[in-house]
């Protein structure tokens, strides 16, 4: 780059300052206006009594919209005050078809207009911003409203600006290669997440852009940038769609808390307002508040199945729970309950008269009502009847009254009528208490009878499933210790919003599952209920699915359930984050996960540590610690396999290095040297792994593969395994050359 050019870019970014300053200047003062207002309404509002309720209403009406003013103008300032550190990270020179001059776009994380109305930085969510990550130089094009705009791209340029300095800048002749990228990837990572908004590749550039489908399925390896290339989705999305779409009708389904804080930076990063995120835990501990059981936790199953001599026959359990057999006995129990089950409710008499004839429940629970979730239905049936009611209470109350005024034994009236009311209301309690039973269809009582009542298979026709007596006996096993299992859960819960009618939140327009392959047929089922005005994007690698003996969805499946007509899965096939080393071990441990891509980053290869017994274990994680501290390597996970073995490496650190444990759903992500189970470790990266107890006792069930693979990925530079007697299957086949041996 010449010097004219240099100079050229230095006066273009003095200029972009210059205007972000104005426009600070100017929201602070759009800013002040909107507090005062707001300042004054309140004062208003306080001192005004005795208005009607609606000058009331039209005053909390104003103090909202200037509430909700004074927080625009505060987010404008946040964003304001990011573009003069680093007001735009990207250039292209674009010279439309048939035209003769050459626009300069800037393209930076906000647009900025200078007083003149040039365009001095446009958003990179906008269209014409789309070239910088679809195209080198050459031939060009992008789609706006207009319609397809297409032309030649002159230039390509690359900044990094920081604290208002252009740090360096570089002109490239392509789309974002991999030279950029493994310079970005080459640092040592201690933070959150962090937007990817100037190195976005071409084909998650084609996700994050995607407007056409309702329902978006994301596949792709390890490190393919699933995550990112979901938030970065909602952020066009929310620009995209401004005017009907805000953050509050966004929502990100993570797996546990840990990974919900991790990506919490993305978004702000990028201007946008956090979203809401919620675990599938957050939902079951709602929504089952109310029932007499202790839910297993994700934590307990995990703990008690991811051992070695994990329980047989609740694997059989959990296998069949998570079932496509089992979804299948559940609809016909079901559809057996919202129709002919109420077949076998009688008619109710009363003092020889009929209350409610038997065919009315037909007539009522059957058509009627139909269209409402059976319990409701049964509650309307239950006013019905107590409206019918009235009359004979009354009767009887009469009846009573005259009864205690002939008796005499009473003289004051009040006491009379008091005794009265008692005596009717005792008579007539058994017949109230059974409209009450005919009419509660409790859905914890109907869900556990699937379990005790063999009869429910006969009338719904359902074959007996084998290995019934076994499901049967493990379900009342802990249900008879006041414990729902972890795998009925969800299955109960879609059962009970069948039953009862579901929280649907029509106001969430948009949804994004992360790590969906653990989801269940059954979770889907309840999330296509909750969300019925929601578009998806539904992102996991088959090859991370780590719920032991859980049968989990297939995207085609979810895909059913779901049941848009606008669906597309696509699959990212290039992987980011770990060095090709690290890759190349990691799909040599599990051949299923398929060959991906990498960005060609030089590494050490991974290390197997042997230990001679379990005592060196301290000391040689402790002086790998310094090792790749000395490196310059910040950020260091510690993953075991379960929570016992964090513990157990825990205790043994403590006092040496400074180490945090995370080991709870709800805990809060931590930078340093962490210690994590498995479990919680998915999504997470760290500049160093050091893996635990990488023995054949540990890691050779069946879904210990696919656990290996998804911690080992976590790896960004640096990989060791340890492991005492023999090791794992799974590292065993990893051809010798792709790692070294120590010890
Ligand atoms: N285009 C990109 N430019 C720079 N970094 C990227 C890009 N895409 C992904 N990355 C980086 O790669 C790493 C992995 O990304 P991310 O966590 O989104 O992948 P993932 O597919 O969700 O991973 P996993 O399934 O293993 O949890 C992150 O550090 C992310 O910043």
């Amino acid at each position: 780059m010449n010097q004219q050019e240099q100079q050229f870019e230095l006066a273009r970014l003095a200029k972009t300052l210059r205007q972000v300053q104005i426009q600070i200047q100017k929201n602070k003062e759009v800013s002040g206006c909107h507090q005062h207002a707001l300042r004054n309404s309140l004062q208003d509002y306080w001192n005004s009594s005795g208005g009607s309720s609606i000058d009331e209403a039209q005053h909390v009406e104003t103090m909202n919209r200037q509430r909700a003013l004074s927080k625009h103008s505060q987010g404008t300032a946040r964003h304001l005050i990011k573009m003069l550190k680093s007001p735009y990270f990207g250039r292209i020179d674009f010279s439309e078809a048939h035209y003769n001059d050459t626009e300069k776009i800037y393209i930076g994380i906000g647009s900025l207009a200078g007083e003149d109305g040039e365009f001095l930085v446009y958003d990179w969510r906008a269209p014409v911003s789309s070239m910088f990550y679809d195209y080198g130089l050459g031939d060009a094009a992008y789609t706006c409203p207009a319609g397809e705009i297409n032309g030649t791209i002159t230039l390509k340029r690359q900044y990094k600006i920081a604290d208002g300095h252009i740090q360096y800048m570089f002109d490239s002749d392509l789309t974002i290669d991999d030279d950029i990228l493994q310079e970005l990837l080459a640092k040592s990572v201690n933070e959150k997440m962090h937007t990817i908004v100037n190195s976005i590749q071409r084909d998650q550039n084609q996700i994050i852009r995607d407007e056409q489908h309702k329902v978006l399925f994301l596949a792709g390896p390890a490190g393919s940038g699933k995550t990112s290339v979901a938030l970065h989705r909602i952020a066009f999305l929310l620009y995209q769609n401004r005017e009907k779409l805000t953050s509050q009708n966004v929502l990100i389904l993570s797996p546990n808390s840990i990974f919900s804080d991790y990506i919490s930076n993305v978004l702000p990063e990028i201007g946008e307002a956090n979203v809401v995120q919620m675990t599938f835990q957050d939902y079951t501990a709602r929504s089952a508040a109310h029932i007499p059981l202790r839910l297993e936790t994700r934590a307990d199953y995990f703990e008690h199945m991811l051992v070695a001599n994990a329980n047989k026959q609740r694997a059989v359990t959990i296998s069949f729970k998570s079932s496509q057999l089992f979804n299948e006995v559940l609809t016909n129990y079901l559809n057996w309950l919202a129709a002919d089950w109420i077949n076998e409710h009688p008619s109710i008499t009363a003092r020889g008269e009929t209350l409610f004839d038997q065919s009315e429940w037909q007539h009522y629970y059957q058509n009627s009502f139909r269209m409402m979730p059976p319990a409701i239905r049964l509650e309307k049936i239950r006013t019905i009847i107590q409206k019918r009611m009235h009359d004979l209470i009354a009767d009887v109350r009469r009846e009573k009254l005259a009864q205690l005024t002939e008796a005499g034994e009473e003289v004051n009236e009040k006491v009379i009528k008091a005794l009265a009311r008692i005596q009717a209301r005792s008579e007539l309690k058994p017949i109230t208490d059974y409209v009450e039973k005919l009419t509660t269809l409790d859905a914890l009582e109907e869900y556990a009878a699937l379990f005790s009542d063999d009869r429910l298979f006969t009338v719904t026709n359902t074959p007996i499933p084998g290995n019934w007596v076994t499901i049967k006996s493990q379900t009342h096993k802990l249900i008879s210790r006041g414990i729902l299992p972890y795998e009925d859960i969800s299955p109960f819960l879609y059962f009970q919003g069948v039953v009862q009618g579901f929280p649907v939140k029509q106001d969430i327009k948009h949804v994004v599952i992360d790590e969906a392959q653990d989801y269940s047929a059954f979770q889907y089922k309840i999330l296509a209920q909750l969300f019925p005005n929601s578009s998806w994007t539904i992102v996991g690698d088959p090859a991370q699915s780590i719920q032991p003996f859980v049968n989990t969805a297939s995207f085609t499946e979810a895909s059913n359930i779901l049941g848009q007509e606008q669906t597309l899965h696509f699959c990212l096939t290039k992987s980011y984050r770990s060095t090709q080393a690290i890759q190349a071990f990691c799909q040599a441990i599990l051949p299923s996960a398929g060959k991906s891509l990498s960005i060609n980053r030089p590494g050490p290869k991974p290390t197997v540590v042997q230990l001679s017994n379990s005592e060196d274990e301290a000391a040689t994680l402790l002086s790998l610690i310094q090792t790749v501290q000395n490196e310059g390597l910040k950020s260091i996970g510690i993953i075991t396999k379960n929570v016992t073995q964090a513990l157990r490496i825990y205790s043994q650190l403590k006092g040496t290095a400074k180490t945090t444990l995370l080991i709870k759903d709800d805990d809060k992500f931590s930078t340093g040297i962490v210690i994590i189970p498995s479990y919680l470790a998915k999504g997470l990266e760290f500049d160093a792994v050091l893996i635990v107890n990488a023995d054949a006792t540990n890691y050779s069930q069946e879904q210990d593969g696919n656990i290996l693979y998804t911690i080992c990925t976590r790896a960004l530079h640096r990989l060791y395994l340890f492991y005492t007697g023999s090791l794992s299957p799974y590292l065993r086949r990893v051809d010798k050359s792709l790692y070294n041996v120590s010890g």
